[in-house]
């Protein structure tokens, strides 16, 4: 029978790029190991990974949160694109000078949080808290934390030999937060906790159609391309990205392979959303198979532009240089 839906189209974003689906499989269903062991994203459902989190609202953790300081970010806009301040110091000459950072991060008690979510008003800076689930948090929320389903998740992080686990984020966006497209090093299950998130992914061959950031500016790994305004001018291969989408409630796990870019916002007018995510190191390379992954690919030219960038110190000489190397002679 067709799916009660909880959310209609008005509420998604419009974005002008192809969109498939990405397929939702019951945990019982033993295909969900096969995606996962060739780095497909799937939706995982009736896991109960984090059903002791069901309860989790704001009143229930603002009681139970502890007072500890929570990292909250700020955005003028709808968007957090994130960014590695440690890059800024060191990225050269004239590239410190212009970036500016587009969200600031603030220190809050969640009941501040909670008031400002409330008292929010059009005009106001946005609010995304993100903070590791760690023992600072309060007694009740360390027990929901222990009642995690450890022990289905260890069951996939070890048949599929994955490195280990290196965080849970606990994450709390406004509704109609936007994470912009990106990708990130580690193996992703991506628990939806409360409300709705809608997920576009791509596959790490995109990386030419996404033109990340250089590695050494502070928006490394993130997409340059404003999904809204696309400037095809600059970025003439986006009109060739397709993505893959998944609309994530409650209860539904998406696993988002390591390398695969994905742009995650919380639906429009849909309330807040609560999300916790777990991070996993890539299992060890072991024997090299040809033909490469693709992201493998994307890992060595990470390496090749750290090199690049490391021996020639001035960014703006690697393309002249990689130009040098490769026109005439390896087109
Ligand atoms: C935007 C924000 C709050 C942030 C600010 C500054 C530094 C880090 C981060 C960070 C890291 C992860 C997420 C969760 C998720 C995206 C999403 O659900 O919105 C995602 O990308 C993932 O799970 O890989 C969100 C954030
Ligand atoms: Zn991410």
């Amino acid at each position: 029978m067709a799916e009660k839906r909880c959310w209609d189209q008005s509420q998604l974003r419009k974005y002008d790029i192809p969109l498939d689906e990405i397929p939702r499989l019951s945990v019982r269903d033993p295909r969900v190991d096969e995606f996962i062991a060739e780095n497909k994203p799937v939706v995982i459902t009736d896991t109960k990974l984090v059903a002791s989190a069901e309860r989790w609202d704001l009143d229930y953790l603002e009681q139970n949160m502890g007072n500890g300081d929570f990292s909250v970010f700020l955005s003028r806009n709808h968007k957090f694109k994130y960014f590695d301040d440690k890059k800024i110091a060191h990225a050269s000459g004239d590239s410190r000078l212009d970036f500016t950072p587009p969200t600031r991060r603030v220190d809050m008690k969640l009941p501040d949080f909670t008031r400002r979510l409330r008292q929010w008003r059009r005009g106001d800076e946005r609010m995304y808290l993100q903070q590791a689930l760690n023992n600072t948090v309060g007694p009740a929320i360390v027990q929901d934390f222990l009642n995690f389903r450890w022990d289905w998740i260890n069951s996939k992080q070890r048949t599929h030999s994955w490195g280990p686990l290196t965080s849970n984020l606990l994450l709390i966006a406004m509704e109609g937060n936007v994470t912009p497209c990106h990708y990130d090093e580690q193996q992703n299950f991506f628990a939806e906790v409360r409300g709705y998130k809608r997920c576009i992914l791509f596959p790490p061959e995109q990386f030419e159609c996404l033109y990340p950031h250089p590695v050494y500016h502070p928006h490394d790994r993130q997409s340059q391309v404003d999904f809204e305004r696309p400037d095809y001018a600059r970025f003439p291969k986006f009109r060739e990205a397709r993505g893959q989408e998944a609309i994530v409630g409650p209860g539904d796990v998406l696993y988002i392979p390591i390398y695969w870019w994905h742009h995650i916002e919380s639906l429009m007018r849909g309330g807040y959303t609560i999300s916790v995510n777990f991070w996993y190191k890539a299992g060890p390379t072991g024997q090299i198979v040809y033909p490469l992954k693709d992201h493998q690919k994307v890992a060595i030219m990470r390496n090749v532009e750290k090199m690049l960038v490391e021996a020639l110190q001035d960014p703006h000489e690697v393309g002249p240089l990689l130009r040098a190397l490769v026109l005439g002679r390896y087109t």
